[in-house]
């Protein structure tokens, strides 16, 4: 069993409080790097075997503590979870699916965003359940309202606790019509997990449509569950009485391969992602051309280097298609490269910038305006969101001591000390074994200079 005490998570140490680096930068990144499955379909999907009655096998799973965060709360729930024979393989039993101790569940508060997935298929299994407070990255206060929302019209009973929340379902969980207000990534997740079980007809309208969420709804049809992806961000789910495992090779994480293109442009590098496909980067894609990055798509991956010089852009971050938000950090260090002014509008997250403060302490010329610098209304309802960031380039990085706030911040800033002339100390890199598998492995062996020193 995965015990989460072996887990070092970001918001919840509890092995190592995350590890400190000596960078020496200057040098630029080149080689290979492979990325798995995506950190934000492969939690999703194990949560899913949850409602199989057989059990389900998971490929190209990557070793990342999010993923071990989740295997570890399948496994206080009776999940018999194994590793499969090939590399990133896992098997998932859900045979004997119980209710979990109260204190095992808290143990797992403030680990990931996850958790809160699991409320429909422990409904759906045992009538009840318990979930913890949410951890994940702290770029705003994302809220859950529109999962409990959503719930409640499935006719769960939503308790909130000092310490999460407790529900049930009395009468069982019947299809609902749902209206998002946004269309936001982890309560479509949450209208899926819940209505392929649930009594009738689901009608999901301003769904959230990433590529994630497709492989989501791939996995799910292939346990039984009937849903069809109409015009216009509607889906429609039919629920069924039963469904069984799975075998799914998850989508690769297009996030990981869009941090290491940014880290080939910022150290003016050339780094082959192995595993990246066009089709879900059609977008960063159109920004790394317009930025003056020179890619090269090849069967197996994509290989991306600066081209003559690379030129700034204004990009504005939205949902699917749009440019995606976990997307702008590692491309801002980029920018700090560029000749010009850049913008970014940030339109997803309210305090998505923080991590800019350690590329100015660095040299950068980063200037972020709070309230944004377009009008109108606001893209997610009741929030201030809409910050901007006005970069002007190239400045010259020196190394600086730093401490990492969050997930692509973490790698936006080991990019940046590799990016500085001198050396840095980057504090509480723990934080992105979160998302990015055998991070070190990945930078040495595209010739980064550093030792890790706590
Ligand atoms: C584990 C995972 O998959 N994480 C991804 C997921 O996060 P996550 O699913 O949390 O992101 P959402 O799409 O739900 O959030 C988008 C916006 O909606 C708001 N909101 C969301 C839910 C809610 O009940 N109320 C509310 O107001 C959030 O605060 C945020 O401002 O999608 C984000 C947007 O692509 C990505 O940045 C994250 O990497
Ligand atoms: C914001 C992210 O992750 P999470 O939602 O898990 O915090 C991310 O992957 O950039």
């Amino acid at each position: 069993m995965t015990l989460l005490s072996d887990i070092s998570t970001p918001d919840n140490p509890k092995g190592p409080t995350g590890e400190t680096l000596a960078i020496r930068g200057g040098q630029p990144l080149s080689g290979e790097v492979w990325v798995k499955g995506a950190k934000n379909l492969v939690t999703k999907a194990m949560v899913a075997a949850l409602l199989g009655e057989s059990p389900s096998v998971l490929r190209d799973v990557p070793s990342i503590s999010d993923v071990a965060v989740v295997r570890s709360l399948l496994e206080v729930h009776g999940v018999r979870v194994v590793d499969g024979e090939e590399d990133g393989t896992l098997h998932l039993d859900p045979s004997d699916v119980e209710s979990a101790h109260m204190e095992e569940i808290d143990a797992h508060a403030g680990a990931s965003r996850i958790p809160i997935l699991f409320c429909g298929p422990l409904l759906h299994r045992l009538g009840q359940a318990f979930i913890p407070d949410l951890g994940g990255c702290r770029i705003g206060d994302r809220p859950i309202d529109f999962h409990l929302d959503a719930l409640r019209k499935f006719g769960a009973v939503v308790e909130k606790l000092p310490t999460g929340i407790r529900l049930s379902a009395p009468n069982g969980l019947h299809g609902a019509n749902i209206h998002l207000p946004y269309p936001s990534v982890g309560a479509t997740e949450q209208v899926l997990l819940t209505a392929v079980r649930s009594k009738g007809v689901t009608e999901l309208r301003n769904a959230a449509i990433e590529p994630e969420i497709m492989d989501l709804i791939a996995v799910l049809q292939k346990m039984g569950a009937i849903i069809s992806y109409e015009p216009n961000r509607v889906i429609l789910i039919e629920g069924v009485d039963k469904l069984h495992g799975y075998d799914h090779r998850a989508i690769f994480d297009r996030n990981e391969a869009a941090s290491w293109a940014c880290a080939a442009l910022a150290t003016d590098g050339e780094i082959f992602v192995r595993g990246a496909k066009q089709q879900e980067m059609l977008t960063f894609l159109n920004v790394m051309r317009k930025v003056g990055a020179d890619f090269d798509i090849q069967e197996e991956g994509i290989l991306f280097r600066r081209g003559e010089s690379l030129r700034p852009v204004t990009v504005e971050t939205d949902v699917h298609p749009g440019f995606m938000t976990d997307w702008q950090q590692p491309l801002i260090v980029a920018l700090t490269q560029a000749a010009g002014e850049s913008i970014v509008h940030e339109t997803v997250y309210e305090n998505r910038f923080g991590f800019t403060n350690a590329l100015v302490k660095m040299g950068a010329n980063i200037v972020v305006h709070p309230h944004g610098l377009q009008e109108g209304p606001r893209r997610v309802p009741r929030r201030s969101l809409e910050q901007a960031a006005v970069i002007n380039g190239p400045t010259h990085l020196r190394g600086a001591e730093i401490t990492v706030p969050d997930l692509r911040g973490g790698y936006s800033h080991v990019i940046a000390a590799l990016t500085a002339e001198g050396e840095s100390v980057v504090k509480n890199v723990g934080i992105i074994s979160r998302g990015y598998e055998k991070f070190f492995d990945k930078l040495s062996a595209l010739g980064a200079d550093f030792d890790v020193i706590g």
